[in-house]
C-alpha cells in the first residue's frame, strides 16, 4: 500500500506548520501512521540556494522567478527517494508546501496575464518531467493576508533568528499569491482541493485526509 499524499498550502505565516502538527496529533490518536515532510528542505543544496536568494544573498537568482522556481523544483526532485520511503512506511504523508507553492508564488511574481503559462510550465516540469507524485488532496489554509503577515512578523520578535525573507516582506506579492492559490483550488489544479478558513476543524479535516 502506498500512503495517501496530502499537502498543506498557504501564505507565509498562514499556519501550515501549526495545522500539520495538529493533524499529525489527531491522526496518530486514531491509530493512523503519519509521515511528514516540509518543502523547501532547508539544509539541502537546492533549498539553501533558494533560501540564500530569498534572504538577499544571491540577488541575481532571486530576481529571476524562473530560476527560483527551478531551485524549489530541484529540491523536490532530490527528495523523491525520501518521499517514496515515507509513502511505503506510513498510511498518510503530510507535506507542508509542495508543487502548488511554486505555482502560486511564481504566478504571483509574473502577474495574472502569465498565470496559464506558469501553471502549465510548473505542472509539466515537476509532475510530468521530474516525476513527482500527484497529491491525493491539497488543503489551502486561506488565512487572510493581513493576519498571515502579522503572524509571520510576530515570529521575528519571538524568534530573532527567524527573519522575514523578501517574499514575506512583500505585501503585494503575498496578496497576489493568495489570489493565485484561490484560483488553483477553484480549478482543482492537479488534485481535489479543500479550502479552510482560520482555526479550521481539525477532526473534520482528519476525516478528509484519510479519505472518508
Ligand atoms: N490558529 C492560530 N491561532 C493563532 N496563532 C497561530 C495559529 N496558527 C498559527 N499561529 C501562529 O502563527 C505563526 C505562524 O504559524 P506557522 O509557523 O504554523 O505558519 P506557516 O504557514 O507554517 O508559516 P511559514 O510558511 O512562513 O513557515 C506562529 O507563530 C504560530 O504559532
Ligand atoms: C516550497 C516552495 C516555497 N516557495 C516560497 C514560499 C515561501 O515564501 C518560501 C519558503 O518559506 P517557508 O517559510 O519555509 O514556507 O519559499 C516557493 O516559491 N516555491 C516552492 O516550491
Amino acid at each position: 500500500m502506498v500512503a495517501r499524499l496530502v499537502v498543506v498550502e498557504g501564505l507565509d505565516g498562514a499556519g501550515k506548520n501549526t495545522l500539520t502538527t495538529a493533524l499529525v496529533g489527531e491522526l496518530s490518536d486514531r491509530g493512523v501512521s503519519v509521515g511528514r515532510l516540509a518543502f523547501p528542505r532547508y539544509g539541502t543544496l537546492h533549498a539553501d540556494l533558494a533560501a540564500d536568494a530569498l534572504h538577499g544573498g544571491q540577488a541575481g537568482t532571486a530576481d529571476s522567478p524562473h530560476a527560483m522556481a527551478l531551485l524549489f523544483a530541484l529540491d523536490r526532485h532530490a527528495a523523491l527517494d525520501q518521499l517514496g520511503e515515507l509513502r511505503t512506511s506510513h498510511d498518510v504523508v503530510l507535506l507542508d508546501r509542495y508543487v502548488a507553492s511554486n505555482a502560486a508564488y511564481t504566478a504571483a511574481r509574473l502577474g495574472p496575464g502569465r498565470e496559464t503559462e506558469v501553471l502549465h510550465w510548473i505542472g509539466e516540469l515537476e509532475f510530468d518531467r521530474l516525476g513527482l507524485p500527484l497529491p491525493d488532496l491539497q488543503i489551502l489554509l486561506d488565512t487572510p493576508t493581513a493576519l498571515a503577515a502579522e503572524r509571520a512578523g510576530s515570529r521575528e520578535t519571538t524568534d530573532p533568528g527567524r527573519t522575514r525573507d523578501r517574499y514575506e516582506r512583500d505585501a503585494t506579492l503575498q496578496a497576489a499569491t493568495g489570489e493565485a492559490y484561490r484560483r488553483l483550488a477553484a480549478s482543482g489544479w492537479r488534485s481535489p482541493w479543500r479550502v479552510l478558513g482560520v482555526d479550521p476543524d481539525v477532526r473534520g479535516l482528519a476525516d478528509h485526509v484519510v479519505g472518508r
